[in-house]
C-alpha cells in the first residue's frame, strides 16, 4: 500500500487513493523530549523542545469511488480529533476536488506525487502549479512504490522536492530500506542516500517532513519495533545535524510508516523521535484512523 495514498478504498485494485493526516501537538509536549532512549545513535547536543512539534501523519492509499470517499470524508468531518496535531490527507488526484470540497478546512490535503518541473507538455503528469491551483498544500515524494514500481530515482525525487518547494507546495519526503538492504546492514546508508538526494535539491527544510517508512513493512501488517523505527530515526535527525544543522535537526518532524494501526500506534508515538505517522490501510477506517492520529497528541505524548 502506498504511504500517501491512506484512507481511501484500500482494498481496491488499481491506482491509489490517499488520505493523510499530520498532527501539530503543543509545546506542553516537551517532557517527552527528556525520555530516556535507548539507540545506538543520539544527537551530541539537546534538541530545542520547543523547537519542534511534533507531527502525526497518517494517510492510506489505494483505490477509492466516489462513494466510499464520501463516506470516509463524512468519518473525518465528525471525528473528534485532537487539535494539537496537524493531520493532511492525500486522496488520488482525480478525487483531490471532491475532497476539497466536502472535508473540513482543518485537515489539509497532499497530492501523491508532482512533476518533476514547471508544467508544460508532459502528458499525463500533474503540475506543482496544477496542484497549488486546486488546494493542495502538500505533496508526498518519494514513496517506495514510487522508487521501487515506477522506478523513480535518488536525484529525480530530489529534484521534485526542490521545486515543489521552490512553489510553496510543502513536502512529505519519504525514504526507507527494502528488506534485503536492512538484512544486509545497509538501513543507514540506503536512508541517508536519499536524504542526501532530498539535501542537495531542498531550499530550506522548513515545509519539509521526512517519512521514514521500511519496504518492509509497508502494507505488510509487519509493523517496525518501536525501537527499530526510533532507531533509523535518531539516526536521521543525527544526519541532519551533521549534513544540514543543529536547528534543522531539531526542528524537522519525522514519521513514521509502515502497518501502523490503532494497536501499535500508541507505542511508536512513545518514541522521542517519532513525531507521527504516514499511515496506509488503517486510514481507510475513519475510527481507527481517528484512534491514531490522537495517538501523537502533545497531552498523550507528554503522559
Ligand atoms: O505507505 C503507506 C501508505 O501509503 C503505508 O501503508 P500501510 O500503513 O498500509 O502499511
Amino acid at each position: 500500500m502506498a504511504a500517501a495514498s491512506a484512507f481511501l478504498a484500500s482494498q481496491l485494485p488499481g491506482p491509489k487513493s490517499s488520505f493523510s493526516g499530520l498532527r501539530r501537538a503543543s509545546l506542553d509536549t516537551n517532557q517527552a523530549f527528556f525520555r530516556k532512549i535507548h539507540s545506538p545513535l543520539t544527537l551530541s547536543t539537546p534538541r530545542t523542545p520547543s523547537s519542534r512539534p511534533v507531527l502525526a501523519m497518517a494517510g492510506s492509499g489505494k483505490n477509492g469511488t466516489k462513494d466510499s470517499i464520501n463516506k470516509l470524508v463524512s468519518d473525518l468531518n465528525s471525528a473528534k480529533l485532537e487539535d494539537d496535531v496537524d493531520v493532511v490527507v492525500s486522496p488520488p488526484f482525480v478525487y483531490i476536488d471532491q475532497v476539497k470540497n466536502s472535508l473540513t478546512e482543518k485537515i489539509e490535503i497532499s497530492a501523491q506525487n508532482s512533476w518533476v518541473g514547471k508544467g508544460g507538455a508532459f502528458t499525463g503528469e500533474i503540475s506543482v502549479e496544477q496542484l497549488i491551483d486546486i488546494g493542495c498544500k502538500w505533496v508526498i515524494l518519494g514513496h517506495s512504490e514510487r522508487r521501487h514500481v515506477i522506478g523513480e530515482d535518488d536525484q529525480f525525487i530530489g529534484k521534485k522536492a526542490g521545486y515543489a518547494l521552490s512553489q510553496n507546495l510543502k513536502v512529505i519526503a519519504c525514504i526507507g530500506e527494502k528488506l534485503e538492504e536492512r538484512e544486509a546492514g545497509k538501513t543507514f546508508d540506503v536512508c541517508f542516500e536519499q536524504l542526501k538526494a532530498f539535501a542537495g535539491n531542498v531550499p530550506g527544510w522548513d515545509d519539509v517532513v521526512i517519512a521514514y517508512e521500511p519496504v518492509w513493512a509497508i502494507g505488510t501488517g509487519k509493523v517496525a519495533t518501536p525501537q527499530q523505527a526510533q532507531e533509523v530515526h535518531v539516526a536521521v535527525r543525527d544526519w541532519l545535524k551533521k549534513n544540514v544543522s543543529a536547528d534543522v535537526a531539531s526542528k524537522t518532524r519525522i514519521i513514521y510508516g509502515g502497518s501502523v494501526n490503532g494497536s501499535n500506534c500508541a507505542e511508536l508515538a512513545k518514541q522521542e523521535d517519532i513525531d507521527g505517522f504516514l499511515v496506509g490501510g488503517a486510514s481507510l477506517k475513519g475510527p481507527e484512523f481517528a484512534t491514531i492520529v490522537n495517538s501523537v497528541t502533545s497531552k498523550k505524548v507528554a503522559a
